[in-house]
C-alpha cells in the first residue's frame, strides 16, 4: 500500500469526490476504495436546519411559548401577592418532601410556579419580571403568526432594561425606607442588593446613579444626538403613503417609528419624504392631491403602499401643492438663504440612513423549507467498479494508439466524472485531441468531452457522463453556507463544478446573461432558478424584474410576484410581457429609464448604481429634484428567437443599447433562446453579452455561435451545461427547481403585503402613437414649446423623443406628441423603430425661415 510521501504510481487511479474538504492522505483514500465501503456521511447540520425551519415545529413552539407566557404571568402575579408565605417552602427545598412542598404552596400554579416565580420575582427582579411573560408571548406569537407584533428585539432590550431599572429604584426606596421585610419582594434581589452594596458608597447619590443609568439607556436606545431645546412652534412631521393614484394618507411618525418625537425645527417637502413628506398636518391626515385636509385618518393602514415612498411621494406632493396655489395646503415658507437640508449632514444624524426597506417593513423573506429538499439526491454516486471500468477502457484506447499515461485521477462530480490523464513523457497533447472521438466510441457513453490541456495543469481531462447522476437540488444551494453569506449585490446560483463546487455568480458584475439550450435541456429550469436565488436574497424595494414571455407559458407563475417585485409599462394590464408590441414599447421604456437614470447619476455626480444608491442612503440626494432609491431592474427574456423573427431590429438595437450602457445603472439583462443561430444571436447581441451559457444544442455549430467553441452539443441534457465567461469555459450541472417549488416560493411572497401595483417604467409611445400621421395632427394647435423643440432637433441633428424629454424637462407624452408635429411640419422624418428619426432640416437659418412661415399660415 501506498505511503502518503509516495509519488502516484503509475496507472493507478485515485479518486477525488470532493474538492472543497481538505484531502484525505493517499492511504486513507486507498483503504476507502479498496474497500469499497464511503459510508454516506450524514449531515447533522442540514438535518438541524431542516428541523427548525418546518413550520409545523414552529407552529407547535409558538403555541407553547404562549401558553409559557401564560403561565409565567399567573405564577408571577400569585407569587406577588402571596410570595412571603411561599418564601419558606421553596427554600425549604430539598429538606421535605415535594408531596409535603405541593400542599403548603399557596401559588395558584402550586410548588413549580412558586419555584420558578421565586427566582425570577425575589432573587432578580421583583416587579420587574412581569417582564419576562410578555418577551416570551411575543416570542412565541412571531412563531405562531409569522409575524411580530412588536418589533421583538428592540421591545425584548426595552423590557430587560425596565425591568432591572425597576428593581433598582424600588430596591433604594426599600433600602431607605427600611421595609426589606415586607416589601423586598417588589423590588427583587438585584435591586436590593445593589443598592445595599452601593449605599455605603454614595448615601443618596445612588439615585442618581439610577437616574443616569436610565438618561444613557434613553440615548442609545432612542439613538438622541443632541440636546437642542425643542421648537414648540414646530408642526409634526408627517409621513405619507399614497392609498391609490387618487388618495394618499399621511400618517405620524411616531406610529410607525420608535424614535422619540422629533423636536427639529419643522422640516420642508425637499427633504426625503421617508421620514417626512411636508409639515402640513398636525393629525393624521387624508389628503386629496389637490386639497389637504385636516381629518383624522378613520381607515387603518392601507394593504399597499407605493413602489418607493421617496419616488411616488414627491412627485405627487409637488403636484399638489405647486400646482394648486390656492389649496388649502399650509406650506410653510423656506426662507431664500436657507442651506439645502441635502447638504446638511445633520440628517443622518437626525433621521438615521435612509432604509428602501422601510416601504414593506413587514416583508418576510421566503423560508427554506418552501423549496423541497430531494432526500435521494445523492444517490448517484459514482461505483468503484464504474470508476475502474471506465479507467482501464481509457487506458486501453490510449494504449492502442500508442499512447502511455502515468497516472489518472477521477474527480465525481454530479453529472460527469473528471478522469485527469498525465501523460508519459513525450506524448503530445494534440494527439490525445484527436482521438476524442475514438475514446468516445470506446467508452459508448455520449457526452464525451476532452479538455487538453486542463487550464493551469499540465493533465489532460476526459469528462464521462455518470451512469447514475447526481439530482442538485435548489434546496441545497440556497441553504448552502456560500449562498446564504454571500455579499453579492444580484447573486445567482449557477450550479455545481465538476468538483462539487456551488458556483455562484454575481448578475450585477456579469453583468448580462445570455443562455442558450435546445428545446428540453434545461433552460426553462435555469431561468427558475436564477429568478429563485433573487428572490431569495433581495428585498422587494431593491430588486424589480421585467419578465418577457413569448411563449406565454413559462413564468406565468411569477404572476403572483406583481406587486412585490414586478415592473411594467404603466398601461400595461398582464405583468408578465407575452405580447411582441407591448415587448419593443417595454424595450425602449427600458432605455429611456436608462437615459433617466444616467442623468440622476449625472445631477448627483456619482458613476454607478452603488454610489448613488449609497449616497440617498446617507440622505445626500434631494427626492424634491427628482432623486430616489434606485433598484436593479432585471430583464429576462425567454425566447429571443420568437421576437427576432418577429420584431427583428426593432428588438435587437434595445437590448445591444441596454446590454452595452445599462451594466453602471443597475439594468441587467438575462436573454435566453433555444435556437442559437446567428439571425437570432446576432454580432451586436453577442458582443455585449460576455458572460453566456449553454445547455446542450443541436450541432457544433450552435455551439460556436453561443460560445465561441464546440462542446456544448456533447452535454448530456439535464441541467448539464457549460459558462463561459472571461474565455474561461466551465462545466456545471445546472440545480432542480420544479413548478411546485416556484408555485409555492410566489405563493409565499405573493400572498404578503405588497406595493400598491407593479413597478412603473416610463410611458413608451410605441410606433402607433409615434409614427405620426400627419393628417392627424394639428398643425395649428402647436405646442407652446415647439419652436424651442425645433431648434433643440436641428442644432443637435438627432430626432429623438428622449432629448426633448430630457433638455426641456417633459414628460415622455408630450415629447412624443411634440415629435409627431415635428414631423408633420417636415423637420424630422418618418418613426423608424428604435432608431432616432432623421433630421430633414440642416441648419437654424432654415429652420427660422420655417418657423415664421408656420407662423404666417
Ligand atoms: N437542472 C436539472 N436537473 C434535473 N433535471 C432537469 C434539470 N433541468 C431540466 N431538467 C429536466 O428536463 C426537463 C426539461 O427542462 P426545461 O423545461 O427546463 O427545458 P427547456 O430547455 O426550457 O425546454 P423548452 O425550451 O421546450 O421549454 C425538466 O422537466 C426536467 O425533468
Amino acid at each position: 500500500m501506498a505511503q502518503p510521501t509516495t509519488p502516484p504510481r503509475p496507472n493507478t487511479i485515485r479518486r477525488n469526490t470532493e474538492r472543497t474538504e481538505p484531502r484525505q492522505p493517499r492511504m486513507m483514500r486507498d483503504k476507502a476504495s479498496v474497500n469499497g465501503s464511503r459510508l454516506p456521511s450524514f449531515n447533522w447540520g442540514a438535518a438541524l436546519d431542516r428541523w427548525f425551519t418546518d413550520q409545523r415545529f414552529t407552529l407547535t413552539l409558538g403555541v407553547l411559548l404562549m401558553v409559557l407566557a401564560v403561565g409565567l404571568l399567573v405564577a408571577f402575579v400569585s407569587y406577588l401577592i402571596n410570595g412571603n408565605a411561599d418564601q419558606s417552602t421553596v427554600d425549604a427545598g430539598m429538606g421535605q418532601s415535594l408531596a409535603e412542598s405541593a400542599t403548603e404552596t399557596r401559588n395558584w400554579l402550586g410548588l413549580a410556579g412558586a419555584a420558578v416565580a421565586h427566582v425570577f420575582v425575589f432573587r432578580w427582579f421583583g416587579v420587574g419580571a412581569l417582564a419576562l411573560p410578555v418577551i416570551v408571548f411575543l416570542a412565541g406569537a412571531k412563531l405562531t403568526f409569522r409575524r411580530e407584533l412588536l418589533p421583538l428585539q428592540r421591545t425584548t432590550a426595552g423590557l430587560l432594561f425596565a425591568a432591572v431599572w425597576c428593581s433598582l429604584v424600588l430596591g433604594y426606596v426599600v433600602l431607605t425606607t427600611d421595609s426589606a421585610e415586607t416589601a423586598s419582594v417588589w423590588c427583587g434581589g438585584i435591586g436590593y442588593e445593589t443598592n445595599v452594596a452601593l449605599y455605603g458608597l454614595f448615601g443618596w447619590g445612588n439615585l442618581a446613579l439610577i437616574g443616569f443609568l436610565l438618561f444613557s439607556f434613553v440615548v442609545y436606545f432612542f439613538d438622541v444626538r443632541n440636546l437642542k431645546m425643542p421648537d414648540f412652534s414646530a408642526q409634526r412631521p408627517t409621513k405619507r403613503r399614497y392609498t391609490d393614484d387618487s388618495t394618499f394618507q399621511t400618517f405620524d411618525e411616531s406610529e410607525q417609528t420608535d424614535e422619540p418625537e422629533n423636536d427639529e425645527a419643522p422640516e420642508t417637502a425637499d427633504q426625503t419624504p421617508q421620514k417626512y413628506a411636508t409639515p402640513i398636518a398636525e393629525t393624521p391626515t387624508e389628503i386629496q392631491p389637490n386639497q389637504v385636509s385636516n381629518q383624522p385618518i378613520e381607515t387603518p393602514l392601507p394593504d399597499v403602499v407605493t413602489q418607493s415612498s421617496g419616488v411616488a411621494f414627491s412627485v405627487k406632493n409637488r403636484d399638489a401643492i405647486s400646482d394648486e396655489p390656492d389649496s388649502e395646503v399650509d406650506v410653510m415658507p423656506t426662507p431664500a438663504f436657507e442651506p439645502d437640508p441635502f447638504e446638511d449632514d445633520d440628517l443622518v444624524a437626525i433621521h438615521g440612513l435612509y432604509d428602501p426597506t422601510l416601504d414593506l417593513p413587514q416583508y418576510q423573506y421566503p423560508t427554506n423549507n418552501l423549496l423541497t429538499d430531494y432526500p435521494n439526491s445523492r444517490k448517484g454516486s459514482v461505483s468503484d467498479d464504474e470508476l475502474t471500468a471506465n479507467k482501464e477502457r481509457i487506458e486501453n484506447t490510449l494504449r492502442n494508439f500508442g499512447i502511455e499515461i502515468d497516472s489518472i485521477q477521477a474527480s465525481i462530480g454530479p453529472t460527469v466524472t473528471l478522469y485527469e490523464i498525465v501523460p508519459a513523457k513525450g506524448v503530445r497533447i494534440s494527439k490525445i485531441k484527436s482521438l476524442e472521438d475514438d475514446i468516445a466510441l470506446s467508452l459508448s457513453a455520449l457526452g464525451i468531452r476532452i479538455i487538453a490541456p486542463m487550464p493551469g495543469q499540465g493533465t489532460i481531462g476526459i469528462e464521462v457522463p455518470n451512469k447514475n447522476r447526481e439530482m442538485v437540488s435548489m434546496r441545497s444551494m440556497i441553504t448552502s453556507e456560500v449562498f446564504s453569506n454571500s455579499k453579492f449585490d444580484l447573486p445567482v446560483v449557477l450550479g455545481k463544478t465538476i468538483s462539487n463546487e456551488i458556483y455562484i455568480a454575481d448578475l450585477a458584475k456579469m453583468p448580462h446573461l445570455l443562455m442558450a439550450g435546445a428545446t428540453g435541456q434545461g433552460k426553462s429550469v435555469g431561468l427558475n432558478v436564477l429568478l429563485t436565488s433573487l428572490i431569495y436574497k433581495k428585498h422587494p424595494s431593491q430588486l424589480k424584474l421585467v419578465l418577457v414571455d413569448p411563449k406565454k407559458v413559462e413564468l406565468t407563475l411569477f404572476n403572483k410576484l406583481e406587486r412585490h417585485f414586478l415592473a411594467k409599462l404603466p398601461d400595461s394590464e398582464e405583468p408578465i410581457i407575452t405580447d411582441t408590441k407591448k415587448v419593443v414599447n417595454t424595450l425602449n421604456s427600458l432605455c429611456i429609464e436608462m437615459d433617466n437614470r444616467y442623468n440622476l447619476l449625472k445631477d448627483a455626480g456619482c458613476r454607478n448604481l452603488k454610489e448613488y444608491n449609497a449616497k440617498f442612503v446617507k440622505r445626500r440626494l434631494n427626492p424634491e429634484k427628482g432623486h430616489r432609491f434606485l433598484p436593479y431592474i432585471v430583464l429576462i427574456i425567454d425566447e429571443l428567437a420568437d421576437l427576432m423573427m418577429t420584431a427583428g431590429k426593432e428588438v435587437e438595437q434595445p437590448v445591444a443599447r441596454l446590454a452595452q450602457l445599462a451594466r453602471a445603472i443597475g439594468i441587467h439583462l438575462v436573454v435566453a433562446t433555444q435556437r442559437p443561430s446567428v439571425n437570432v444571436i446576432t454580432g451586436l447581441i453577442k458582443a455585449n453579452f460576455p458572460a453566456r451559457l449553454s445547455f446542450k444544442v443541436t450541432s457544433k455549430i450552435d455551439s460556436r455561435t453561443i460560445l465561441d467553441t464546440g462542446g456544448a452539443e456533447q452535454l448530456v441534457g439535464m441541467g448539464d451545461m457549460l459558462l463561459s465567461s472571461n474565455s474561461d469555459i466551465i462545466r456545471l450541472q445546472c440545480p432542480f427547481v420544479d413548478t411546485n417549488e416556484i408555485e409555492e416560493l410566489c405563493d409565499f411572497v405573493g400572498n404578503q403585503r405588497g406595493y400598491e401595483a407593479a413597478y412603473a417604467l416610463p410611458e413608451f409611445v410605441g410606433d402607433e402613437g409615434g409614427q405620426g400621421d400627419d393628417k392627424d395632427v394639428d398643425l395649428d394647435n402647436r405646442d407652446p414649446m415647439f419652436d424651442e423643440a425645433a431648434r433643440l432637433i436641428v442644432i443637435h441633428q438627432q430626432g429623438s423623443t428622449s432629448l426633448i424629454q430630457r433638455k426641456l424637462k417633459l414628460g415622455y407624452n408630450r415629447a412624443g406628441r411634440l415629435v409627431d408635429q415635428l414631423e408633420a411640419a417636415k423637420i424630422v422624418g418618418p418613426f423608424e423603430g428604435s432608431k432616432a428619426r432623421d433630421v430633414l432640416v440642416t441648419d437654424l437659418q432654415t429652420l427660422e425661415e420655417m418657423l415664421k412661415r408656420l407662423k404666417r399660415e
